[in-house]
């Protein structure tokens, strides 16, 4: 049965469709949150599964999703946290070696809402000129949902990370790894990245607001900041402990942790008009000159124009070479380094991956505290 529904932005742009996954929860059945647009042209389960998405809702702009269908081992974390799934067509049927069920179960399953039928591409143009913006959909009156989105926060100035971390610390353990202890801070961290990472040694994946003693008592060969929902401004517990781990141990950040590991440092962080989401992102390596495609999915940025005044040697070592957006930093001689890009590519293009083992060097202590040999 079609269940007929409308998505409302902010902005009072009216898009119709049909309502696909379960219904909205609460009384009034409407799904809100930021609506960001992803340019990836799969990998759909690993992006709705994605912890950073929590408060966002992910319009694809690849017009058929779903079409190759859903598997237990493509999930990025224990759920899914984004607010909503926006498309143009969830595809009927599912088809593909691997598939083990269908992305309209996977959204049951998770209770995550959907919307389909969607003319994505308008809604994309609308993003892309007027940044991301709030949205509401289900199947209220339109002025009902133009309220709801008005009324929907964004994820402007609220602690996401507190709503995704881990409750409690877990080890990770791959036969044949390395003797080593890797600290994980989990701030919303992805499965691929603690598959990377543990093939460097066991990881100790722990809770955001872990302190820097509690981390150093574990007696870390290197430790990791994830990835995470959000505004880095508003995970200011989690600058202050990097902040006294920075120079007593190699680390390594990937995006929401890139940002933090800024912040950590006194730059400050920026909020970016529709952020970068999608898997063919161009970034330039400073050091080598080489181009990495690369899989992004953020909102906010480091500002690098701050690095000049702060206290430590820091250096802009990637950058975006669609529009100069600093993808990557270093600080000079304290085997410390983190990108805004994801080089664990779930999903993705691999061409970052070096990175772990730029890391895993780091950790050897083969590098002279250089980051890159
Ligand atoms: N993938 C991430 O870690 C996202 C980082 C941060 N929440 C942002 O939107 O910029």
């Amino acid at each position: 049965m079609i269940r007929e529904g409308a998505l409302v932005l902010a902005d009072g742009s009216v898009f119709e469709g049909e309502l696909i996954g379960p219904d909205p929860a609460g009384t009034a059945r409407i799904a809100t949150g930021e609506v960001v647009f992803n340019t990836a042209l799969s990998g759909y389960q690993e992006i709705i599964t994605d912890p950073s998405y929590a408060g966002q809702m992910v319009t694809f702009t690849y017009p058929h999703i779903g079409n190759y269908g859903v598997n237990a081992h493509d999930v990025e974390s224990r759920g899914a946290f984004a607010r909503g799934v926006i498309v143009r067509d969830l595809a009927r049927r599912a088809s593909n070696h691997r598939s083990e069920g269908h992305l309209a179960d996977l959204l049951e399953q998770h209770g995550i809402p959907g919307i389909a039928g969607i003319d994505t591409r308008r809604l994309t143009r609308i993003i892309r000129d007027s940044g991301s913006m709030p949205g509401a959909f289900g199947d209220a009156s339109e002025s009902d949902l133009r309220a709801a989105a008005e009324a929907e926060p964004g994820t402007d100035g609220i602690d996401l990370v507190a709503t995704v971390t881990t409750a409690e610390p877990y080890t990770v353990e791959l036969d044949g790894a390395p003797d080593r202890t890797i600290v994980a801070y989990d701030f919303g961290i992805k499965t691929t990245i603690v598959r990377q990472l543990a093939q460097l040694g066991r990881v100790e994946v722990v809770p955001a607001d872990t302190s820097a003693d509690d981390v150093m008592a574990r007696n870390p060969d290197g430790v990791f900041l994830s990835n995470g929902p959000g505004d880095p401004a508003e995970v200011g517990y989690a600058a202050e402990a990097i902040a006294q781990l920075i120079g007593r141990v190699p680390i390594f950040g990937i995006c929401l942790g890139h940002q933090l590991l800024g912040l950590a440092l006194g730059a400050g962080t920026v909020k970016l008009p529709f952020g970068h989401h999608g898997g063919n992102h161009p970034v330039q390596n400073v050091d080598t000159g080489r181009v990495e495609i690369t899989s992004q999915n953020h909102n906010f940025a480091v500002d690098p124009d701050s690095f000049a005044s702060l206290d430590r040697a820091v250096r802009m070592t990637h950058v975006n070479l669609n529009d100069g957006v600093c993808q990557g930093l270093e600080v000079v001689g304290e085997r410390c380094f983190s990108v805004q890009h994801h080089p664990e590519a779930g999903p993705g293009p691999h061409d970052a991956r070096y990175l772990f083992t730029q890391f895993d060097e780091l950790m050897a202590g083969n590098t002279n505290g250089k980051v890159s040999a």
